[in-house]
């Protein structure tokens, strides 16, 4: 499996998204946003936490329109995976691979702690190395996270069971407490909280793990 995680000016954690794919299995290459092409043969593409472009007009607006972002709409909708983390949400809400938007939380502070969240009756290979309804830790890191769809959109998520995640106890009041949510073919995640900070004993938490393992074992059944 062969995964390609993208690096915007502003990006920081992109190294420990490539670290989470490689300790799953992956093979990992690092892709500058000012790329044309991604490599050869990926898999899924990781688009990273941070603060793209300083997060100026609005979280991702810019990075949204970088070139590589071409070649990754494209990998999407040729089938293919990819995974934003945080800021990488954000990208993909502005793209419109994610429905909805993030605006900024609630109480308009930045937000940095570990919250609970609730894994989601949604079938997609991102959940696999879970059990609906698992409750998890997972860190957030954001000023960005409250996120909005419209009633009508929002049903359309309800019913088709594209909410992956949402928070036990909403920090920054997401509608529906909503913290991630998937792409119609369940291929293309989005979520505000950090997996890949917590993916191994160091980071003080493991619950992230079972997504990487979880996605990398189901991609390579598919
Ligand atoms: N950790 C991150 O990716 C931060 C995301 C975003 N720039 C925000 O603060 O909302």
């Amino acid at each position: 499996m062969h995964a390609a995680v993208i690096v915007f000016p502003g990006s920081n954690c992109d190294r420990d998204l490539a670290v989470a794919f490689e300790h799953a299995g992956a093979k990992v290459s690092m892709v500058w946003h000012k790329d044309a092409d991604l490599p050869d043969g990926v898999d899924v593409v990781g688009i990273p936490g941070g603060f793209s472009f300083g997060d100026y007009l609005r979280c991702g607006a810019i990075a949204a329109n970088s070139p590589i972002t071409r070649s990754v709409i494209n990998h999407v909708e040729r089938g293919g995976y990819a995974l934003g983390i945080c800021n990488g949400f954000q990208v993909l809400t502005e793209t419109g691979l994610l429905p909805g938007a993030l605006r900024r939380n609630a109480n308009l502070k930045f937000l940095c702690k570990s919250v609970d969240l609730r894994v989601e009756d949604c079938d997609t290979p991102y959940l696999k190395g879970y059990e609906p309804g698992q409750v998890i830790s997972i860190p957030i890191a954001h000023h960005d996270g409250n996120y909005f769809v419209d009633d009508d959109k929002l049903k359309q998520l309800r019913d088709e069971g594209r909410i992956a995640f949402t928070y036990v106890d909403n920090p920054n009041g997401s509608v529906a407490d909503i913290a991630g949510v998937v792409s119609r073919n369940r291929r293309v995640l989005g979520m505000m909280p950090h997996p890949e900070r917590a993916a191994e004993p160091a980071h003080g938490g493991t619950d992230g793990k079972a997504m990487f393992d979880g996605l990398l074992r189901e991609m390579a059944l598919a």
